[in-house]
């Protein structure tokens, strides 16, 4: 029975859809780093949040595990390459926490805009302070939003009902959305410049460390409140630490720090004008039920064989309509592989009719898969196979051609490895995959179990040499297509052999007058 290690809390909910499922599930919180790399190898799926570090040492040590379920959105605590190089799945829901994560943003916003932390904690001393604690309304202020995704977008819906103009900075999103948001989009300069409360809302990349720092401080409006709910490290804390002394800025609001629990000397921490919030943008009792459901439903998918739909590193290939599709793109990899060498430099894969208006980045990936398989002893699967032939040196490359002459759809997949192949395949009945064509020549073979590709001299009595040569050896042809070039010209026999075709077998066939070679391929 396949086990579950739940190292951060999550709602009961989700624990319990994973229980009924028939897993083990062992909650334990809290564990070292040591801790967890002795365990880790006794479980097939882990599930966490944010305060759980899969670093390539522990994914190193997770001997069985099929993925790594986390409880929300942020997966910059998980490193995905590790994981994605061992063929675990790194799947996270990213939806659930939207609302808590803006909510919790606006809550900032407003704390800091009316100080009522800390006219709190002096009420709660015993003083009345009225005077100290003025603060500044929202209303017809400029907010600058980095990163307009869901959450940001979340928060600039809100921060429009409170009356504010939101300017927001995030290369990738379409003009579209920010219309739609009401937000204007603008450079980040701009933004940095118009901003009377600034909103971060991306996730921690190369790109955004420290993206708000001194130079951005320096260029801010004094009176500028800023909010940081998003990740660790986007803002740069001691920076804004300074920038709040020396009154660069008004104040900020933290929810989230680069080390967490922050050390207790983190300036932030000692700053009157800061507000601070142990990480708790998502934790709501309803975003924490929302993510374990999702998160317990993308681990028994995976359990169970099928597919994450929230999956970061796996191609989606959830599509009904594609998985005959995939089974065949997957069968062309191992036989191109087989037919050719292993020291292939370069895979290109052509998509020819309808199948070309798909989505085919799962096909390219089933095709590498398939390839890998018989060459690797390591597992391959979706997660890990691009990454695995690019570590090979393989180059692989996709094309799309809109019409075929014979077939309503065409995949073509070619190796190059010193000699070049090629091999296609189509789908009959829309659900029957076929291999048409293996190194230029126009063949219908099922592409199942063992199989054997002759190269011959078209010449009469071949076909009944094999044959017998076969029978003499015990082994039974379950199906043979042939193809050939032109009369007397050279030939190809596929044959659909019951068992696996020895060597000594294939040599005596290559002995035979006017056989050029016998490769024997499994499928
Ligand atoms: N404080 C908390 O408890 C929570 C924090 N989060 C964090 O909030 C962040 C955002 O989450 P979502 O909105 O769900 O993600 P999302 O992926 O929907 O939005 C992120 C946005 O940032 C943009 N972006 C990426 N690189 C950028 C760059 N260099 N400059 C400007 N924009 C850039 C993206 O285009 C995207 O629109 C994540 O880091 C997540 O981990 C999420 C939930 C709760
Ligand atoms: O979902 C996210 O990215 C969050 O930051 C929430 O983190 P948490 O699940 O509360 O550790």
């Amino acid at each position: 029975m396949p086990k579950v290690l739940v190292s951060d809390p999550i709602d009961d909910e989700g624990l319990e859809r994973l229980r009924d499922a028939g897993y083990v599930v062992e909650v334990k919180t809290e564990l070292s780093e040591d801790e967890l790399v002795e365990v880790i190898g006794g479980y097939e799926a882990i599930v966490v949040r944010s305060g759980t570090e899969m670093n390539d040492r522990v994914i190193d040590a997770a001997e069985d595990l099929e993925i790594i379920g986390r409880a929300g959105v942020g997966v910059d605590n998980i490193d995905i390459e590790a994981a994605t190089r061992k063929g675990i799945i790194v799947a996270n829901a990213p939806q659930g926490n939207t609302v808590a994560a803006a909510e919790h943003a606006i809550a900032l916003l407003l704390s800091m805009s009316r100080n009522i932390p800390q006219a709190n904690a002096s009420l709660k001393r015993g003083e009345w302070r009225k005077s100290d604690f003025v603060g500044v309304e929202a209303k017809g202020k400029t907010l600058g939003v980095f990163g307009l995704g869901r959450i940001g977008g979340e928060v600039a819906k809100r921060a429009d009902a409170l009356g504010m103009d939101v300017v927001a900075y995030d290369p990738f999103v379409s003009q579209n959305r920010a219309d739609e948001l009401g937000a204007e989009l603008a450079e980040f300069d701009d933004v940095v410049e118009r901003a009377e409360f600034v909103s971060v809302h991306t996730p921690l990349t190369d790109d955004t460390e420290h993206m708000i720092s001194d130079d951005e401080f320096a260029a801010m409006d004094d009176d500028v409140r800023l909010v940081h709910a998003s990740r660790g490290g986007v803002v740069d804390e001691s920076a804004t630490a300074r920038a709040v002394r020396e009154d660069e800025i008004a104040g900020a609001a933290f929810d989230v720090f680069g080390q967490e629990p922050p050390a207790e000397d983190n300036p932030l921490l000692h700053e009157d004008d800061v507000i601070v919030t142990p990480h708790l943008g998502a934790s709501t009792e309803s975003a924490q039920l929302n993510v374990a459901e999702t998160i317990a439903e993308q681990v028994i998918a995976v359990l169970e064989g099928g597919v994450a739909e929230t999956a970061l590193n796996a191609p989606n290939v959830a599509d009904e309509e594609l998985q005959p599709y995939l089974e065949l793109a997957e069968t062309l990899g191992r036989l191109v592989v087989q037919i050719g060498e292993s020291n292939v430099n370069e895979i290109e894969v052509e998509y020819a009719g309808e199948i070309a208006d798909k989505g085919v980045e799962p096909l390219t990936v089933a095709v590498q898969k398939g390839f890998l398989e018989p060459i690797l002893d390591d597992p391959v699967n979706y997660v890990n196979a691009p990454t695995m032939t690019e570590d090979r040196g393989v180059r692989v490359t996709e094309s799309k051609t809109g019409h075929t002459e014979d077939f309503v759809s065409l995949i073509t997949v070619r190796t190059q490895d010193g000699e070049e192949h090629e091999v296609a395949g189509t789908l009959f009945g829309r659900t029957d995959p076929t291999i048409v064509l293996v190194d230029g020549y126009r063949v219908d073979a099922p592409p199942y179990g063992h199989a054997l590709i002759v190269h011959n001299e078209d010449k009469p009595g071949m076909i009944g040499r094999v044959g017998s040569l076969l029978g003499d050896h015990g082994i039974n042809i379950a199906g043979m297509h042939n193809g050939r070039e032109k009369i007397g010209g050279e030939a190809i026999m596929v044959l659909n052999v019951d068992d696996e075709v020895p060597r000594d077998v294939r040599n005596e066939l290559t002995d035979v007058e006017g056989i050029v070679s016998a490769k024997y391929v499994s499928l």
